[in-house]
């Protein structure tokens, strides 16, 4: 047998407060995470939001302690996910590849090739797929395959996504138990899932399966659960101005403190360590939100980090990946059929519009955001909610 390693894929996060704007123009240079009519574009919108953005988001990057947890936490992940496969007789070198900070999945691919990797699993750190994580991921791991002669020599298997693997629900339901049992009646805490949010556009018009893996998700951790609390589903941190999967969390649990309900339980699900989202948004502003609206007893699961029952979720993942057929970048793509990531296609933005008409219309917004930004002061991207 050759040498083994596997790829953990993962978003990055910014290390300290100097690497935030840095780190925020990498993520909105990804066409799959801002979509334009015109690749042009792309690179000068991405300055543009970036510089507006990295003050508030600096701001929140101090109060989790100057920067992101998650380049320490994927480390250590990979570390007990390496102990725990040498545990069983599989030697497995791991690495860590981020998709928009250090360190970079073309920096692991390097050490990858160095190292005379044969045979390579890639994990995602993300248990259900969407476009805009995973898929955004597999495209450039495609794009470095093609430049790359001596990696199409490496047997590689691609692991879609895992929301159902039986070891992951049972380390999720564990710490939603845990929580609850917390409470002085435990029977009264109302479940209150928060997935992180994609605009609507990604699953009704690109054919993201996010929404349908999330839904699927959150039920079979509610079977694993095997309790009969309440639960509701939300969907967290949207940016911009265009409509993002709904309820929004923030508005759910007002709504929930409408109904009389006073002991929130929040689970984090659509990411498996603590970060800026976790730990700012939901441990401090949806805190507020929900205590503003009367729930006094607002409560959050912590995020898996190297929670052993998850780690050997991981390693069985690892071992069933080794032991079926390679699944390639493509294969993945049609597994997740409905999802038109390959080739890089731009889908349309609402109504087919010319070249022409676009042009005449980045002109306007131009202009319009410039006149706003005189009179007012702000910009038009703080104006529509994306700064
Ligand atoms: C499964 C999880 C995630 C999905 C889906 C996702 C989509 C998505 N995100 C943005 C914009 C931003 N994301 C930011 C940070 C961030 N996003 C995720 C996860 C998902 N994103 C994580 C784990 C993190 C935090 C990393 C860390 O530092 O700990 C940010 C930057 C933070 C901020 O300024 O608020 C932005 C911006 C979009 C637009 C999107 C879908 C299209
Ligand atoms: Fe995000
Ligand atoms: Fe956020």
């Amino acid at each position: 047998m050759g040498r083994v390693g596997v790829l953990l894929l993962n978003l990055g996060g910014p290390d300290k407060l100097e690497d935030v704007q840095p780190f925020l123009y990498n993520l909105f240079s990804d066409p799959e995470i801002i979509r334009l009519p015109f690749s042009w574009l792309q690179k000068p919108l991405a300055w543009f939001i970036s510089t507006r953005r990295s003050k508030t988001s600096q701001e929140n990057y101090r109060k989790i302690g100057g920067g992101s947890p998650l380049r320490q936490i994927t480390e250590a992940q990979g570390e007990a996910l390496r102990e725990q496969l040498a545990q069983i007789g599989e030697e497995a070198n791991i690495y860590v590849g981020m998709r928009y900070w250090h360190p970079y999945t073309e920096e692991a691919i390097a050490q990858i090739v160095n190292d005379g990797i044969d045979e390579l699993v890639i994990l995602p750190l993300y248990p259900q797929f969407s476009i805009s994580t995973s898929g955004s991921s597999y495209r450039l791991l495609e794009k470095i395959w093609q430049e790359n002669s001596k990696l199409q020599q490496v047997k590689y298997s691609v692991i879609a996504s895992w929301y159902k693997q039986p070891g992951y629900l049972q380390a999720m339901a564990e710490l939603i138990a845990q929580e609850l049992d917390q409470l002085e009646n435990p029977d009264e805490g109302h479940i209150f899932f928060s997935a992180h949010g994609v605009p609507k556009s990604y699953v009704e018009e690109a054919g993201d399966p996010y929404q349908q893996e999330i839904e699927e998700c959150t039920y079979l951790i509610m079977q694993t659960l095997n309790r009969s609390n309440p639960h509701t589903l939300a969907y967290q941190s949207r940016v911009g101005p265009v409509e993002w999967l709904q309820p929004y969390t923030e508005e759910a649990i007002e709504e929930l403190a409408q109904e009389g309900v006073n002991n929130l339980v929040v689970v984090p699900i659509s990411f498996v360590s603590e970060h800026i989202e976790t730990l700012e948004e939901i441990d401090i502003e949806y805190r507020e939100i929900a205590e503003e609206a009367g729930i006094t007893n607002f409560r959050r699961v912590p995020a898996l980090n190297v929670h052993p029952v998850f780690i050997q979720a991981l390693a069985d993942l690892t071992v069933d990946a080794l032991k079926s057929p390679s699944i390639s970048f493509a294969q993945v793509n049609q597994m997740k059929k409905k999802v038109k990531i390959y080739p890089p296609e731009r889908w349309e933005w609402g109504i087919t519009t010319s070249a022409e008409i676009w042009n005449g219309r980045v002109a306007m917004l131009g202009f319009l955001a410039l006149m706003i930004e005189i009179l007012t002061g702000h910009g038009l991207f703080h104006a529509v909610g994306l700064l």
